[in-house]
């Protein structure tokens, strides 16, 4: 195992003896590098049992790759998201939970909006009042109720308990329908996993005494992104006989709080209920003394810009408009490719960047998606590779042909799932996708070998049946050759995962396939090539060489809503803007442009972020 140079302060956390700490530290600290090495130290006595927690897929991937987990002789850790944990303690322990069946998890919002609708239909009285509302005022209303359901599983809450203006009882009877409905299609959604395991724990003392011997470390990253949920459920593992839990986290890069999370959770709960210490670690190995200059300024921090800190530069533009913001940023990248393996930016003193300056070491992030338009026109113009980052999502089709084989493979392995066989019969516009003469009259008559290879698809021959649908596309006569090309790259892409899922399992089933496909814990490493475009969010606890920031006029950057609501929603959007910033190892543009168009034609004049009021 390759060890790597701490420094004082890193290694004096990677050592601590037993006991439970919270890590408080900075961007770019090395939280997740102390955190790697501990586990890794730890993994060295075969007695110790560890359970690391990330937030999202590509922490918990990127921490496995660390840790080597394939070389390691002691293999009692876990590694992986709350999601996934919870995934895999629900595999075995659903029946207790009052489910025949593992129940499939329903992950796409739209999923969860029609079983809205759904319950809002069941009730006539709701009905009437919704069928009469604007259908921008039903989507409105769509999502306070599914809001309200969240708020209830993540805060652990009984729904009574969250009404809390009058003439809002009617969200309860939605609360309730839309559980009964995700049961009679043996579903869960994302908040269920939590919510349900946190019961389990709770409930059921033998299960939490035998999970509670499996570990006797606990380790999680980006401890400020704890919710109430995650938080009791860390606490109901544990009980009293988990002693030893190192949370590490930065309560100036807490940006989910409208998920419920909140730093409180590790700040006072954690330090109180398990008597934690708390280490600071202000430090910075990651960026340039330019950038955390700025990111200093920005949050009036002190980071130290430790001993051997590397040059890098901090600039910022008032673009006249957004065309002329995405000309500054395509221009700027031009400039910095053309200069290659440059010894020096303007300064003389500036080192050498690591390697030669490719697009793969560029990234461009904004507040939201739509600030990227004129920047992506202008990439294609050029001819330019980027590619947009995706976050923790599950596997999306384009093609009909891959929906109705999604939809039906849904069913074939959940015959309770009702809703996407509402959805498949809606796709073949058919009362009985069973009924061959139905089927023949369709559109999509080819349903028909999708069926007929769904219906005999095992574990066994799961990859063989595919690849049978892959040579019926390539000789149909049905589609051109365009589609043909995009419904084999999506069947391709299943085969991969599948490979993939049974690689890792050792005993795969169809419905853990589709299960850890939901959760996007399997996904086929697209290729990714060039500029990387991302919102901060998903950006979160990654780093790139140079950093373009735009996009960071008020109203954008703090999010226009985000400034009518103030206090604590403000103040997330500074954090937002301080992960932005530290997610620049070296050169960081910020740029805003001074006019922007509104969604409605008209223009309209912007200011600078107020964040950046003294820059
Ligand atoms: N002692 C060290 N020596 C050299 N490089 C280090 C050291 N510690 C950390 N780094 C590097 O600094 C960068 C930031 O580390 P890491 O991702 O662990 O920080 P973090 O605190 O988790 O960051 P953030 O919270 O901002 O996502 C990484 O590139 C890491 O390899």
């Amino acid at each position: 195992m390759s060890k790597i140079n701490l420094s004082p302060k890193q290694s004096l956390i990677v050592n601590l003896g037993e006991g439970s700490y919270l890590i408080e530290a900075s961007a770019g600290s090395g939280k997740t590098r102390v955190l790697t090495e501990r586990v890794k130290n730890l993994l060295e006595d075969n007695s110790s049992k560890i359970l690391a927690i990330t937030f999202t897929n590509k922490a918990s991937e990127e921490l496995k790759e660390r840790l080597e987990l394939d070389k390691l002789k002691n293999k009692n850790v876990f590694v992986g998201t709350f999601h996934s944990f919870c995934q895999s303690i629900l595999e075995s322990r659903f029946k207790l939970l009052g489910f025949q069946k593992m129940p499939h998890i329903f992950e796409d919002e739209s999923d969860r909006i029609e079983i809205v609708e759904e319950a809002i239909k069941s009730v006539p009285y709701f009905t009437d009042i919704y069928e009469g509302l604007e259908s921008k005022d039903k989507t409105g209303y769509k999502s306070k109720v599914l809001s309200f359901i969240s708020s209830v599983k993540r805060e652990l809450a009984e729904p009574e308990d969250l009404i809390t203006d009058e003439g809002e009882e009617h969200l309860l009877l939605l609360y309730n329908e839309y559980q009964d409905i995700l049961k009679s299609n043996n579903a869960i959604d994302f908040d269920d996993l939590i919510w349900f395991v946190y019961k389990l724990f709770s409930n059921n003392e033998a299960v939490q005494n035998l999970y509670s011997k499996s570990y006797n470390y606990i380790f999680i990253d980006e401890g400020q992104d704890l919710n109430k949920a995650q938080y009791y459920l860390l606490k109901s593992l544990c009980g009293d006989q988990i002693k030893n839990v190192m949370i590490v986290g930065d309560p100036n890069q807490s940006i989910y709080g409208f998920n419920g999370s909140a730093p409180k959770y590790m700040q006072k709960f954690f330090v109180e209920d398990f008597n934690a210490q708390k280490i600071t670690l202000d430090e910075n190995y990651r960026c340039s003394k330019q950038v955390i200059d700025a990111a200093n300024k920005l949050m009036q921090l002190s980071v130290e810009a430790v001993n051997y800190v590397i040059e890098g530069h901090f600039e910022m533009y008032k673009a006249s408009g957004e065309k002329d913001e995405a000309k500054y940023v395509v221009e700027k990248i031009d400039y910095l490719i053309n200069l290659k393996n440059i010894k020096c930016l303007e300064k003389e003193n500036y080192k050498d960047i690591e390697g030669e300056i490719d697009y793969s070491k560029i990234a461009i992030l904004g507040r939201n998606k739509f600030v990227f338009k004129y920047i992506e026109e202008l990439l294609q113009e050029k001819n330019i590779p980027y590619y947009f980052k995706s976050g923790n999502v599950g596997v999306k089709f384009e093609t009909i042909f891959m929906k109705l084989f999604d939809y039906y493979f849904r069913i074939k392995i959940n015959p309770s799932d009702k809703l996407h066989n509402k959805r498949l019969k809606t796709l073949l516009k058919v009362n009985n996708f069973e009924n061959e003469d139905e089927i023949s009259k369709s559109k999509y008559d080819y349903f028909q070998f999708i069926r007929e290879i769904i219906s005999v698809l095992t574990e066994d021959n799961f990859k063989k049946s595919l690849q049978s649908i892959s040579d019926f596309i390539k000789k149909s006569t049905t589609f051109n050759d365009d589609e043909k090309a995009q419904i084999h790259n999506e069947l391709e892409e299943v085969i991969e995962l599948w490979k993939e899922y049974s690689f890792n399992n050792l005993k795969p089933t169809l419905t853990g396939f589709k299960n850890t496909i939901s959760l996007g814990l399997i996904k086929r490493d697209l290729k990714q090539e060039g500029i990387c475009i991302s919102t901060v969010h998903t950006m979160k606890g990654q780093e790139s060489e140079i950093v373009f920031l735009v996009g960071l006029d008020d109203g954008t950057f703090p999010y226009y809503l985000a400034i009518q609501n103030g206090g604590e929603e403000l103040s997330q959007e500074k954090n937002n803007l301080y992960v932005a910033f530290t997610r620049a190892k070296r050169f960081l543009y910020v740029s805003y442009p001074s006019v922007r168009m509104m969604p409605w034609g008209d223009y309209k004049s912007r200011i600078k972020s107020r964040f950046l009021t003294d820059f």
